[in-house]
């Protein structure tokens, strides 16, 4: 799966940038509260009038403080996934609870440097597991391939104990770096830059699409 990740498009022209992605599997929405992260993106009526104007499923990806208080509405509002931070709460399991009981599916996600181990007893909670591949805040950086380990054992967990999680990875992914991701055994690949930055953006997804495919063979 593809996510073209719209913090690389025209913030000025969002519903023609999801429309110039059709036929991606998700469309990947960064809210930033100039908190959590170092930088401010955008919020939930941006995210309402997205889910207005393009049938693409929304995947909200929430870099904030507080997302007990702030990740329901977005489920409330249509989102497909809502995904927050682990390192933003010391209650994951009910977050995730509270996306769920609001309409969406949860998703965790850890930074480079967050260990995985906490969550591997709990991954039950969330339906994605996002494992962010750059520090979080800003589209166009190099992927940090030491977060592949965790892809692994993730991975191994999820077919070992037989759950119903897909693994995303989110940050400098492109036709250099999706392979190794791909092998490592990620289900769904947030693409920013790789994609906004191609001259055919349909095109660029359905090429990262078919590398990942043949990678994951
Ligand atoms: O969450 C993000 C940054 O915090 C972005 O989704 C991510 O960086 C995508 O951009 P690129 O593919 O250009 O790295």
């Amino acid at each position: 799966m593809i996510a073209p990740s719209i913090l690389s498009a025209d913030f000025a022209n969002l519903a023609a940038e999801a429309d110039a992605v059709r036929g991606s599997d998700w469309l990947h929405v960064d809210v930033m509260d100039a908190h959590f992260v170092p930088n401010l993106t955008l919020g939930l009526p941006v995210v309402q009038s997205l889910l207005g104007a393009t049938d693409i499923p929304i995947d909200c990806h929430l870099m904030i403080e507080d997302p007990a208080r702030w990740a329901p509405p977005y489920a409330e509002a249509g989102a497909h996934n809502v995904t927050f931070h682990a390192e933003a709460t010391d209650d994951p399991t009910a977050v995730a609870r509270d996306i769920r009981a609001a309409g969406a599916k949860a998703g965790l996600s850890i930074k480079p440097g967050t260990a995985l181990d906490p969550y591997l007893d709990i991954l039950s909670s969330f339906d994605t597991l996002l494992v962010m591949s750059v520090e979080p805040g800003f589209g166009g950086q190099s992927f940090i391939p030491d977060v592949l380990d965790k892809v692994r054992t993730l991975r191994r967990r999820i077919d070992t104990d037989g759950l119903r999680i897909l693994v995303e990875i989110d940050g400098g992914i492109n036709a250099d770096t999706i392979e190794q991701a791909a092998e490592a055994g990620v289900d769904c690949f947030v693409a920013g830059s790789a994609v906004y930055g191609a001259d055919d953006p349909a095109g660029a997804v359905s090429a990262l699409r078919a590398q990942a495919a043949r990678a994951r063979g």
